[in-house]
């Protein structure tokens, strides 16, 4: 089963010095009345205030919305199927400043209480429910991990800042999921102590005073709890994970020092890679960026089963206009991510440890993680031990692609295994990536990792060894498995000359050789741009170089190469532009070339920082190439092949492209005359000034992006109103022109206008 990403907004209301500011995002119901179940954000185009632009949400929180309501109405549902095994998600997402942590962990008073402690407080008590109502036959153990990623490092945060390693904890794959190696999980029995946890940990977060919020979170906080619910017969486990995302910042608004300009430039970028993962999924490409941060790597957001929530975190005041906007379109793309409902079946006993051993948890019971999968919150766990179902053959120790990783898995559930080391026993981290990457053998193999929890389990030493051998291989196979993914990945890229391939790894080691000084996340930037544009991506590449600027001030060879794909960008535009508006449309009922796609204005733009740069503002049609350019590498043919479409999220085609193989659909065409049947159509139709009332009264509507008024027009109901709405939100300042173009829209046909249009003949000329 699958279901979207949910997506719920919150608009918090004015802060104190706000008071006299002008609040421009209104909220409203689906059916256009303020009843109070608002799904509905309405923001005006910052171009023209006398438009708005509306955006559709699973549901909308108005200003005065209470901690108890967002709890109550959209994550207290979630808590049951978490004890029913489902993961869960939840993240808040929005600008810095916009209320995420305030959500995510609220304040000290009771009511102020934000979603993680109260979510916490509602696992305990169904923990607490379900052991009365089983008289004890179920256990729950909660345990929970917690930790940062500051400038794309992750730390643990119940460990303190002076005592992390600076460069932070590795990530590894393992088994396609994503594991922090060495993270500390600690149980957490009752409400209290997990308070005390909890406030402990925030301590060790990285937050600072930027000019835009006093308490400003500069890293992504991830909290990962691990409820265990543990029968006579079967464990279950299931995750819920709680993320507070640093919040992206338009660093002309903060006044950032270098400190906070390195920190928000390493938010802004995986906030951006992020972006582009979701923009990816909904396009539905065969490559998804997530490895280009951390933060994605770990969220891997429409990859994760079980339910996703996000919650996006809006400010109302118009100094967070463009801000609200580009936060919005995210949020658009985000509900359109479908994530995989599958539930962690129990675990047999057979091999897992006695529950005696299990259920004698305190605060000083602590245990490193060797591997804790952060996304493997559903993995099918019904044969990962040897307690497989009963009648189900034996695993194959040998199988390449589904067998070897379960056998991988179950050894890790082997009480023999070197789960985690006391604390109190060393401070080493205990955890070694098992994972492909790791050229060192396995703990478990190691004689001195053999601590309390391997003594304590003598009986299956035998199993071990068998298990061991497994381990191995499969660990191999994983090595060459993943070998084989990244050579799979790279490949879809252009081939890179020698000389391009060169520079790109020079590139590398300039980074890695300044990673101490400020300049190798600026390095970072360049690389990526590079490798944007070695894919043809130019407006990717154009944000990734825009993001080093502030790392290489004055810098005129990055200046010169912005201005050269700035010019490229916009002359491809302009040249699909004036084909959409120039070319002559006798018929569109004709098979179109892919080369006349229409490709629409980019909308990748989602960082508001850089949206707001206009880096289009010159038109310069010229091409000018960058071979001159030594500091970075050139531009591998396939670039300049590439069409301008490759960089946008948006592009619409007639019907008849999509269905090659059947004959082409003859599309009406409209016109406007008096007859609004007649499909015959001058071609100076296209002019908008020879439109009609009624038409020029349809594209109005249209371009109002309001989706009630789109959904009140004859014939469109609310998903295809929200289908207009979102195209339209791709098409970001660019509008419909004319009935041709209404038609071409996704979801809308030519019979869909003439519905359009004769709906609205009351009061309007034709
Ligand atoms: N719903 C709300 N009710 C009252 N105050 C709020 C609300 N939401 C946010 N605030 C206040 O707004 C300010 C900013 O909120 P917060 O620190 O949670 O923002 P943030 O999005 O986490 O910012 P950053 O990304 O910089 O960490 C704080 O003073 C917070 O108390």
């Amino acid at each position: 089963m699958s279901s979207s990403v949910r997506v719920v907004a919150r608009i918090r209301p004015l802060l104190k010095q706000e008071l006299d500011k002008d609040t421009i995002v209104t909220t409203e119901s689906t059916d256009g009345e303020n009843t109070g179940n608002s799904t509905v954000v309405r923001i005006p185009n910052p171009k023209n205030d006398a438009e708005s632009f509306s955006f559709q949400f699973n549901s909308v929180y108005e200003q005065h919305t209470t901690q108890q309501q967002i709890f109550d109405n959209e994550v207290s549902p979630t808590v049951k199927h978490l004890f029913n095994g489902f993961d869960v998600t939840i993240f808040a997402y929005g600008v810095t400043g916009t209320g995420k942590t305030h959500t995510m962990r609220g304040g000290k008073t009771l009511a102020d209480r934000g979603v993680i402690p109260r979510l916490l407080s509602s696992i305990y008590r169904r923990c607490r429910k379900i052991e009365k109502d089983t008289a004890g036959a179920t256990q729950v153990e909660v345990a929970m991990s917690y930790y940062e990623i500051y400038c794309d490092r992750v730390y643990d945060l119940f460990e303190p800042p002076e005592k992390r390693t600076p460069s932070g904890l590795p990530i590894r794959d393992n088994n396609g999921k994503t594991v922090v190696v060495g993270l500390m999980e600690k149980p957490c029995t009752t409400l209290k102590e997990f308070e005390h946890l909890y406030d402990q940990a925030n301590i060790n977060r990285s937050t600072s005073a930027t000019k835009l919020n006093a308490h400003s979170s500069r890293s992504h906080a991830i909290l990962c709890v691990k409820v265990t619910q543990t029968t006579e017969t079967t464990v279950q486990v299931s995750r819920a994970s709680a993320i507070d995302l640093a919040g992206s910042e338009d660093n002309r608004r903060t006044d950032n020092n270098k400190e906070r300009l390195v920190e928000s430039a390493s938010i802004n970028k995986s906030l951006f890679v992020l972006a582009q993962c979701v923009e990816a999924i909904s396009k539905k490409q065969s490559r998804i960026p997530y490895r280009e941060s951390k933060m994605t790597r770990i969220l891997s957001l429409g990859q994760n089963n079980g339910l996703t929530l996000m919650i996006l975190n809006l400010a109302p005041v118009r100094s967070y206009h463009l801000d609200t906007l580009s936060s919005l379109n995210f949020a658009n793309r985000t509900k359109k991510i479908e994530v995989c409902e599958v539930e962690n079946e129990p675990e047999f006993r057979t091999m897992v440890k006695p529950l005696a051993a299990t259920t004698s948890i305190s605060g000083a019971n602590i245990t490193r993680q060797p591997l804790r999968p952060l996304t493997n919150h559903n993995a099918n766990l019904h044969d990962r031990d040897t307690g497989r179902k009963q009648g189900e053959k034996p695993v194959k120790a040998f199988s390449v692609y589904s067998d070897a990783r379960k056998a991988a898995s179950r050894i890790s559930n082997l009480p023999s295994q070197n789960q985690g080391i006391r604390r109190t026993e060393t401070h080493k981290r205990s955890a070694e990536p098992t994972s492909a990457f790791s050229s060192r053998p396995p703990k478990a193999f190691r004689p001195s990792d053999n601590t309390s929890r391997l003594r304590t389990a003598a009986p299956s030493e035998l199993a071990l060894s068998k298990a061991s051998i497994e381990a191995l291989i499969s660990q191999r196979i994983d090595e060459k498995l993943a070998e084989k993914a990244l050579q799979g990945a790279t490949a879809t890229a252009p081939a890179l000359s020698a000389e391009l391939q060169k520079r790109l790894d020079d590139l590398e080691h300039r980074i890695e050789a300044k990673e101490e000084d400020g300049k190798s996340q600026g390095l970072q930037f360049l690389l990526m741009a590079k490798q944007h544009q070695v894919r043809g991506e130019d407006a990717s590449a154009l944000r990734m170089y825009q993001m080093a600027l502030p790392f290489f001030p004055g810098n005129e060879k990055l200046n010169g190469k912005m201005k050269t794909l700035e010019d490229r960008i916009r002359a491809k535009r302009e040249g699909e532009l004036s084909k959409l508006t120039s070319a002559p449309v006798p018929t569109i009922s004709a098979p179109v070339a892919p080369s006349a796609l229409v490709s629409l204005p980019t909308s990748t733009n989602l960082m508001a920082p850089l949206k707001a740069e206009k880096t289009q503002s010159k038109p310069k049609p010229t091409y000018t190439t960058d071979s001159e350019d030594e500091d970075f590498a050139p531009v591998a043919e396939s670039d300049h092949d590439t069409t301008y479409a490759s960089d946008s999220s948006f592009r619409y085609k007639p019907k008849a492209s999509r269905k090659p193989k059947k004959p082409a659909k003859k599309l009406p065409i409209f016109r406007d005359s008096a007859d609004a049947s007649s499909y015959s159509v001058p071609s100076s139709s296209n002019h908008p000034g020879e439109q009609t009332p009624r038409t020029t009264h349809l594209l109005k509507i249209i371009n109002s992006r309001d989706i009630n008024k789109i959904k009140a027009l004859k014939g469109v109901g609310a998903k295809k109103a929200d289908a207009i709405v979102s195209c339209l939100v791709e098409m970001e300042e660019e509008e419909v022109r004319d009935l041709e173009g209404l038609a071409l829209l996704k979801g809308v046909g030519g019979r869909t206008v003439e519905n359009m249009r004769t709906g609205l003949s009351t009061g309007v000329g034709s």
